[in-house]
């Protein structure tokens, strides 16, 4: 069986994968940073749990966007499981399907995805993932990245906004039935969830207007489900999109290829 770490900004993912389907996910708030003998005792509980044992990792892949997090994993990782870890950076990227123009900045996590896109989806694919960021990958279908894009994620753009103003509450992540906010509660919900649907279709329609074709979209991350009318722009909603990235790396670097 695999072990796929995904470390985000927010959620540490364990996705554990039996050779044909992800068969465990479990999430690790990021912060406060761990200490290896943490990772080691939540894994140790979820295995327990579900009856399996740390002899049946045979092989250890790991993406962290968070370097405080970096040796930690490698130390967690090195203490509990046999196999040597694939741990994704810059000395990994030549042997992978996909090709980056600026290999030592793009997040590892934005790498798995345009991995999956690859290979998954065929390229020509724009991948939005909704996480602490908000991110938008293109890659064509030969697997060269062609841009990828930036923007607070939502929570991240209402604790912001909560942060930043004296009189402004903390809200639900739910849509109102009308863009027209007659409370200070539906006035940030519309501006910030119905501002977001905007961005990422405009952002879509941008991408494609300068490439001049039409892309493939899929979705992934933590809030890819929340923004329900851009669901019809998606061509999917791919929650294991970066593990399964991270899944077909470590394949490809173990056959060699
Ligand atoms: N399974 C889930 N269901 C609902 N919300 C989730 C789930 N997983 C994550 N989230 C929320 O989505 C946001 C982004 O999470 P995630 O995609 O894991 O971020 P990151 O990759 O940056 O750590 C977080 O604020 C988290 O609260
Ligand atoms: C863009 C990100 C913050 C996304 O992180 P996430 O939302 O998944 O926690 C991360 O991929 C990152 O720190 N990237 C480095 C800069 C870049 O990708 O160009
Ligand atoms: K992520």
């Amino acid at each position: 069986m695999l072990l796929a770490i995904d470390a985000g900004n927010t959620n540490v993912v364990f996705g554990i994968h039996n050779g044909e389907k992800w068969i465990h996910e479990w999430r690790m708030n990021t912060l406060p940073v761990k200490r290896a003998s943490e990772y080691e005792m939540f894994l140790r509980l979820n295995f327990l749990e579900n009856n399996l044992h740390f002899d049946d990792i045979s092989r250890v892949v790991i993406s962290s966007v968070v370097p405080q997090l970096n040796s930690v994993l490698e130390e967690f990782a090195a203490a509990s499981i046999k196999d040597e870890p694939v741990f994704l950076g810059p000395k990994w990227y030549d042997k992978l399907p996909v090709r980056t123009q600026n290999p030592y900045e793009i997040g590892t996590d934005l790498l798995a995805n345009a991995v999956a896109a690859k290979e998954i989806y065929g390229g020509d694919t724009i991948v939005v993932d909704f996480g602490t960021a908000l991110t938008f990958t293109v890659v064509d279908k030969d697997g060269l990245i062609l841009g990828v894009n930036i923007a607070p994620g939502l929570k991240t753009a209402i604790k912001a906004l909560v942060g930043q103003t004296a009189q402004l509450p903390e809200v639900p992540l739910e849509l109102p039935e009308s863009v027209l906010g007659k409370n200070t509660i539906h006035a940030i919900q519309n501006g910030v969830l119905w501002g977001y649907i905007s961005m990422v279709e405009g952002m879509l329609d941008r991408i494609q207007q300068e490439l001049g074709r039409e892309m493939k979209v899929v979705a992934t991350g933590g809030l890819s489900s929340i923004l329900t009318p851009l669901h019809k722009r998606f061509d999917k909603v791919d929650r294991h999109l970066t593990l399964d990235g991270l899944r077909i790396i470590h394949q490809l670097m173990k056959d060699g290829k």
